[in-house]
């Protein structure tokens, strides 16, 4: 198989609220960056039109709306953005298993509709700003972040997802239990010229791919920098090592 090159592993995170925004950023960033994310911040102020926009640029969109529901409610939501269009998007792993397989089909099943390549589906697990202390003291767990985002991501394989959402530190246990095929997408990415905001869990560009991410997700290190088509050449560059 044909070594993905860089540039298609990195998706940049639009934390903006306007369709002008997006206009100007992507411009700024230029024809190096090749994916983008749409999350719930920009979604739901302008709603399909971004994707339209992001879709006349040519870019590949992750549409980042982090589905937690019953398995009813969460499939109907996953069909309707799978009509859309879009490459990617995402629920909760800790919708538990019937949520997941519900989802999985939905997206199925509208693809078979439409005759299109399937949205790839995948499962947030724990999220980034999350570190041990508040995982154990505020929210109750008992386990390692570690062991509950690889157990997290095994039922999402097993409900037929094709990847989750981590950190790029638990990146390796997660390979190990779901083989080479299942998608890593990592937040909390953070390049040698930023700072870490509210993430907790965070890795350097290289490092996170050499633990075995397929994809980084970065934000504000490049869309709040002053010149964020430098930015995100810089990442490109750190990706290389
Ligand atoms: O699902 C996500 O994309 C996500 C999951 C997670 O655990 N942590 C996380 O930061 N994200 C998203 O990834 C992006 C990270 O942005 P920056 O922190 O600005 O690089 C934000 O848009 C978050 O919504």
């Amino acid at each position: 198989m044909e070594k993905m090159k860089n540039a298609d592993r990195l998706i940049v995170a639009l934390d903006v609220n306007t369709v002008s925004e997006v206009g100007e950023l992507t411009e700024k960033i230029g024809e190096n960056v090749i994916w983008y994310k749409v999350g719930m911040e920009l979604f739901y102020a302008e709603g399909p039109k971004v994707i339209e926009l992001l879709k006349q640029k040519n870019k590949k969109i992750f549409l980042d709306l982090k589905f937690h529901d019953i398995p009813n409610t969460v499939a109907g939501a996953v069909k309707s953005v799978a009509k859309l269009g879009v490459d990617m998007c995402n629920v909760h792993a800790s919708g538990g298993l019937e949520m997941m397989k519900r989802a999985a089909d939905a997206n199925l099943e509208i693809a078979n509709k439409l005759q299109c390549t399937p949205t790839k589906l995948i499962a947030v697990t724990v999220l980034t700003s999350i570190d041990q202390e508040i995982f154990e003291k505020e929210l109750g767990f008992e386990s390692r972040i570690s062991d509950k985002v690889s157990a997290w991501a095994k039922m999402a394989k097993d409900a037929g997802l094709n990847g989750v959402v981590a950190s790029a530190q638990e990146a390796e246990g997660i390979k190990e239990k779901c083989g080479d095929d299942f998608l890593i997408v990592t937040p909390g990415i953070r390049p040698s010229f930023s700072a870490s905001n509210d993430q907790k869990r965070i890795m350097r560009p290289f490092d996170a791919l050499a633990k075995g991410a397929t994809h980084l997700v970065i934000g504000r290190p490049i869309t709040q920098s002053e010149s964020p088509g430098e930015s995100a050449e810089l990442v490109l560059k750190e990706m290389e090592g």
